[in-house]
């Protein structure tokens, strides 16, 4: 018997999909696959049930849910026989979308039963995993603030859109040296990433590859508020490089150093963090997560 536990998020997404063993029978086969169900309860949760899974065996975890929800369960299998699967239930699901694993759910349920499996890499930032991406500046203010809203749709990212470009004056001066080099100040945003696509088919680096070893960088220098817009404009038609503000680069390893400060405010697959430290070490692990995708 093949095990196949599903972790389901129940507030993903617009959380209106709960699932249950019985909807997900009928795409599997009764005497091939065996079929486990369990919901998160709370953040983090579906860390501790993954963990759970593996002790019981399972040959296949399934994250049902959106990236935060993949980061939790997908943390765990580094390292172990276990493949992901995914079933896109988030508002966002950047890292579906890069995989080509579709929100249709019965193609999505085929992947996980036809289980062909491919190596991904992953990204690490002070021992943490990140699959999709992490970052600082901007993002990780509009993250925090969209976590306080309680709409996770795009309407809701618009709105944390507006409060944290109101915010952005109230911030306090982050000074950040990239790889020891010159110190930036009020940095408008350094996004490291490993997928090519944030969620809602929006990308800030569409030439990342989730095979290549390696991380793309980009890097934007404090900018006005009218080049944030014309910067928004960009990102919908992804020409970020258009911005000359803008820097890109593809790196395998990341020092980023804050000067006057001993915490970081950072994104990490789109849930806000908060580190206890001046300095993020961020790097690649090639080819360490086998997750289930199409043939
Ligand atoms: N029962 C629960 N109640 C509250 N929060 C939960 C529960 N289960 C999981 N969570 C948290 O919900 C958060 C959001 O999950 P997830 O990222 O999967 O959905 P999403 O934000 O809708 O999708 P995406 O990241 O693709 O936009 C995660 O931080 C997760 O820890």
């Amino acid at each position: 018997m093949i095990r196949i536990h599903f972790i389901v998020n129940p507030i993903a997404g617009h959380g209106n999909a709960p699932l249950t063993k019985e909807e997900l029978q009928p795409y599997f086969i009764t005497n091939v696959h065996d079929l486990t169900v369990k919901i998160s309860e709370y953040k983090a949760h579906a860390t501790q049930l993954a963990q759970e899974s593996i002790a019981e065996q399972a040959d296949i975890i399934v994250a049902c849910g959106g990236d935060g929800t993949i980061n939790e369960v997908a943390a765990c299998l580094i390292g172990t026989n276990v493949a992901l699967g995914i079933l896109p239930m988030g508002s966002g699901n950047g890292l579906a979308s890069n995989l080509k694993i579709p929100k249709n759910r019965r193609k999505a349920l085929t992947i996980i039963r036809e289980r062909h499996e491919e190596c991904m890499d992953v990204g690490t930032i002070n021992g943490r995993y990140f699959f999709s991406n992490t970052g600082v500046g901007f993002d990780a203010s509009l993250i925090k603030n969209y976590e306080s809203s309680e709409k996770r749709t795009i309407l809701g990212y618009i709105s944390a859109c507006v409060t944290t470009f109101r915010d952005i004056k109230k911030n306090q001066p982050l000074s950040i040296t990239v790889n020891g080099e010159q110190p930036m100040i009020n940095p408008f945003i350094i996004l490291i990433s490993n997928s090519n696509e944030m969620g809602y088919k929006l990308s800030l680096t569409p030439k990342a590859s989730l095979q290549d070893g390696k991380l793309d960088v980009l890097v934007i220098k404090k900018i006005n508020r009218l080049k944030m817009l014309w910067l928004g404009f960009l990102i919908i038609i992804r020409k970020v490089h258009w911005l000359k503000e803008s820097t890109s680069f593809q790196t395998t390893k990341l020092q980023l150093t804050r000067n006057h400060e001993s915490f970081f405010d950072t994104q990490i697959d789109g849930e806000h963090h908060e580190l206890a430290t001046n300095i993020l070490d961020i790097a690649i692990l090639e080819k360490s997560l086998c997750v289930l995708t199409a043939k």
